[in-house]
């Protein structure tokens, strides 16, 4: 059996520390560090998130705000508001929630936010800066998959890693993570020839593939150490509910079966989720530090 790896108590440590760092940054400095969160439209799914990451960091100590915009909002006028955001002194990290309306070019969205208030990393700037290994903002959910990772093992040199998954999101920059840890790196993807092979290859394995499920037990390596980043919602297991439209969320790995072959695996819901947020606030401590030309461990 598996060690069940603990997200949210991981993740409530990291908020934890954040508060204690936000805290010491506003007494060393007079500053408080401050997330400005953009949604256009009104999925369910995303304001929830982004309630989440504004609670979160405004229980850390951190000035929070939220700008909900309607589904019909021009794509200048998204603009116009990134540009005062970037512009705005007590903001000190932005991120617009994707995905962004149909009639919105999110790279275009994505590319007018000052790097250096890029909290999620999704600027190219930040991309190519995290690829030629230069101090970049990182996106939250492969450095939350980073750090469970390390809490984990001993050390990740010379370990055989496989990424499921090749998003710009997750599995690009959680590639690039590895490989600056010394590990020896595959992605793969839905065009991989016999992926399941390549997957028990994998003393490491980083699924982000967006399908319920996907990787079964028999593709794991026994011992490994499964990291799931998928989170699909798919019907509830009894009929009856399922009949009412009752959900539950699964991740990409089939985790009753991977359970029972891995060393240690993350459980969907209460895995990687909770670390992608812990995340945002440490990515806000380190855009704000910059920001002030200080160094981020100062405020340890
Ligand atoms: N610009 C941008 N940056 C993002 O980081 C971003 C985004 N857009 N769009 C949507 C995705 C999704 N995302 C999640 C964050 C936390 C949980 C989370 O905390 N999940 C809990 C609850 C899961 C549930 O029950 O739904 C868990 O896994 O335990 C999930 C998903 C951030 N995203």
């Amino acid at each position: 059996m598996a060690r069940i790896i603990d997200g949210k108590a991981h993740a409530a440590a990291l908020r934890e520390e954040a508060g204690r760092r936000a805290r010491r940054m506003l007494e060393l400095t007079g500053v408080q560090p401050g997330l400005s969160v953009v949604i256009v439209g009104d999925d369910p799914a995303s304001r929830l998130y982004v309630k989440n990451k504004g609670e979160q960091a405004a229980a850390a100590g951190f000035r929070s705000e939220t700008h909900t915009l309607p589904e019909t909002i021009s794509q200048d006028e998204l603009l116009d508001l990134v540009a005062r955001l970037n512009l705005d002194p007590a903001v000190h990290g932005i991120l617009v929630q994707l995905p962004l309306p149909a009639h919105m070019d999110a790279q275009a969205v994505l590319a007018a936010i000052d790097p250096a208030k890029d909290v999620d990393g999704f600027h190219v700037i930040n991309a190519g800066r995290l690829a030629v290994g230069l101090p970049a903002l990182v996106p939250c959910t492969p450095l939350g998959c980073l750090r469970l990772l390390k809490a984990e093992l001993d050390q990740l040199k010379g370990l055989e890693a496989v990424v499921v998954g090749r998003s710009n999101i997750v599995g690009k920059p959680m590639a690039q993570l590895l490989l600056q840890a010394d590990c020896t790196v595959t992605i793969a993807h839905s065009r991989t020839r016999d992926l399941p092979q390549v997957c028990r290859r994998a003393d490491i394995l980083v699924a982000a593939v967006g399908r319920a499920e996907m990787i079964r037990g028999d593709w794991i390596k026994p011992g490994a150490t499964v990291i799931d980043v998928g989170i699909n919602r798919v019907p509830s297991r009894d009929p009856a509910k399922a009949a009412e439209g009752k959900t539950r969320v699964v991740g990409d790995v089939a985790f009753d079966e991977a359970v029972e072959v891995a060393g240690a695996i993350t459980p969907v819901p209460g895995g990687v989720g909770p670390m992608t947020i812990a995340c945002l606030l440490d990515n806000t401590l380190t855009a704000a530090a910059r920001i002030l030309e200080r160094d981020p461990a100062e405020f340890a």
